[in-house]
């Protein structure tokens, strides 16, 4: 199987799991295709052959979300992955979520922010651009200098007007200039296990 390797600190547990098990021969035959640098280096260090991502299709992707919603729609990138994880998501013939009960949600936006991968050059501008959609937020900068993604862009992370529909909402933020993508994920995900203190829950969408 070609799996996607998802990023994050849950995703962490999928892949050093399929290391463990390739070590012991549980599994064989499997190739990964990280969706950061750091699953990369993670994976190769768990013993997980890992190729880059080619037109053909994997056979599954495994990765956590920031909100998980009824039908399974999905805000990611608070780890600043978004980019590599969709380019890979998209290829999936089934993309699983793993995710704790914090991750749910009623609608998108109602606890994270929505990541917005942008050029940097011209960085202020784009974020003129993302407020006269509706927009609040902020540019993602945790120390002195603006986060940068593995692909050298920045993020902005976008606080979701209380009323939007997400498809429509989606397109009209990749169509601005200067955006490169975002972290909503609609309608991507076949299912998601979801952890809570009285186990683990399996989600398909519920339409
Ligand atoms: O960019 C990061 C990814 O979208 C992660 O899957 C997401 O942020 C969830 O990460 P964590 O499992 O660390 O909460």
């Amino acid at each position: 199987m070609r799996v996607g390797l998802g990023t994050g600190s849950t995703a962490r547990y999928a892949i050093e799991e399929i290391g463990r098990r390739i070590g012991t021969g549980e599994l064989s035959g499997v190739v990964g295709v990280a969706t950061s640098e750091a699953s990369d280096a993670l994976a190769r260090a768990v013993g997980i052959p890992v190729e880059p991502l080619d037109p053909r299709p994997l056979d599954l992707a495994i990765d956590g979300a920031d909100e998980i919603t009824p039908g399974l729609d999905l805000i990611k990138g608070l780890g600043g992955a978004l980019l590599r994880e969709k380019l890979t998501e998209v290829q999936a013939r089934r993309l699983v979520i793993i995710a704790d009960h914090t991750k749910l949600v009623t609608r998108l936006g109602e606890k994270a922010p929505l990541p917005v991968e942008i050029a940097r050059f011209g960085f202020l501008s784009t974020i003129e651009r993302l407020r006269a959609l509706g927009l609040g937020g902020r540019l993602r900068q945790p120390g002195a200098q603006p986060y940068v993604t593995d692909n050298g862009n920045y993020i902005f992370d976008a606080q979701l007007p209380a009323e939007f529909g997400a498809a429509e909402l989606g397109s009209r933020i990749k169509g601005t200039l200067g955006v490169v993508e975002t972290g909503l994920f609609l309608g991507m995900a076949e299912r998601a296990f979801v952890a809570a203190p009285d186990g683990v829950r399996e989600l398909t969408p519920q339409r």
